[in-house]
């Protein structure tokens, strides 16, 4: 199988702060891989590297084999590596459905027709209201977004971004911010995504780490110190050290 999206030997330093060092990260297809990692050890800088915000100063990202190291953020968003949109980047006035319908046709290329014509479009419609039952916001389709909870605002990023038709999607703290009550619904959400999708989900919460992923990455000081199963994680005496220890002992503990 060929690897969907690869990051070899990623090296990133601001100022004398090595906050990238060799990193070599391969995805397949299906992939649900969490990112984790103490505060500072580097991985919005990762995320940013791998998305075409920043430059590395030496490495490389391939999507699907294609070396897309020197592309501008747009042009990976259009070669299938995504990341989930920010909170503040929706809009208050506008519903989830007209968020969606708007995405849709900025990828189909229809941003020339009457945003406000979009209803009369089948096909739009048919892909709104099946990413609104993916991420399960089918019943606050057309409220305005200032109304809906601050969970489903975060299901709304994930939609968007697969409104985009991702092969790698990269999520940013899905759960941040989110009340604990509405945390089951995230989870669930995460669960539906499409099977042949690559996830790369930065997360603090360790809950939804463990019920997520089925890989765990852990980055300390900018560098992969493991890389492996979520079993293996809490067993690890460099990650218990660097990161995980409390949870680490509550969990062999239970
Ligand atoms: N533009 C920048 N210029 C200088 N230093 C930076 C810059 N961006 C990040 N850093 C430093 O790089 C290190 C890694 O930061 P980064 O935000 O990537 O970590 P993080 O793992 O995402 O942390 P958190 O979990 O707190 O979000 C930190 O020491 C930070 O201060």
């Amino acid at each position: 199988m060929t690897a969907v999206f690869q990051v070899q030997n990623l090296n990133k330093a601001f100022g004398g702060l090595a906050v990238t060092q060799d990193v070599s990260i391969t995805m397949n297809p299906g992939d649900r891989v969490a990112l984790i990692g103490p505060n500072g050890a580097g991985k919005t800088t990762f995320v940013n590297l791998v998305t075409g915000h920043l430059e590395p100063d030496s490495g490389k990202v391939l999507l699907g084999g294609n070396d897309v190291t020197s592309l501008s953020p747009t042009l990976r968003v259009r070669q299938g590596l995504v990341r989930s949109f920010q909170v503040t980047r929706l809009f208050p006035d506008m519903t989830p459905e007209e968020h969606l319908a708007l995405a849709v046709m900025q990828r189909t290329g229809r941003t020339g027709a009457i945003f406000g014509h979009y209803q009369a479009k089948p096909d739009v419609m048919a892909e709104v209201a099946e990413l609104l039952r993916t991420l399960g916001l089918d019943h606050i389709a057309t409220r305005k977004v200032a109304e809906i909870a601050y969970g489903q605002q975060r299901l709304l990023e994930i939609a968007l971004a697969l409104a985009l038709r991702p092969k790698v999607l990269l999520l940013d703290e899905p759960a941040a911010g989110v009340p604990q009550s509405d945390t089951p619904r995230i989870e669930a959400a995460l669960a539906g995504l499409p099977a042949d999708l690559a996830v790369l989900m930065i997360e603090h919460d360790m809950d939804l780490v463990f019920r997520f992923a089925r890989r765990v990455i852990v980055l300390a000081a900018g560098a992969i110190i493991f890389d492996g199963s979520p079993a293996d994680v809490t067993r690890d005496a460099r990650v218990r050290e660097a990161y995980l220890g409390s949870y680490a002992n509550d969990r062999s503990a239970a």
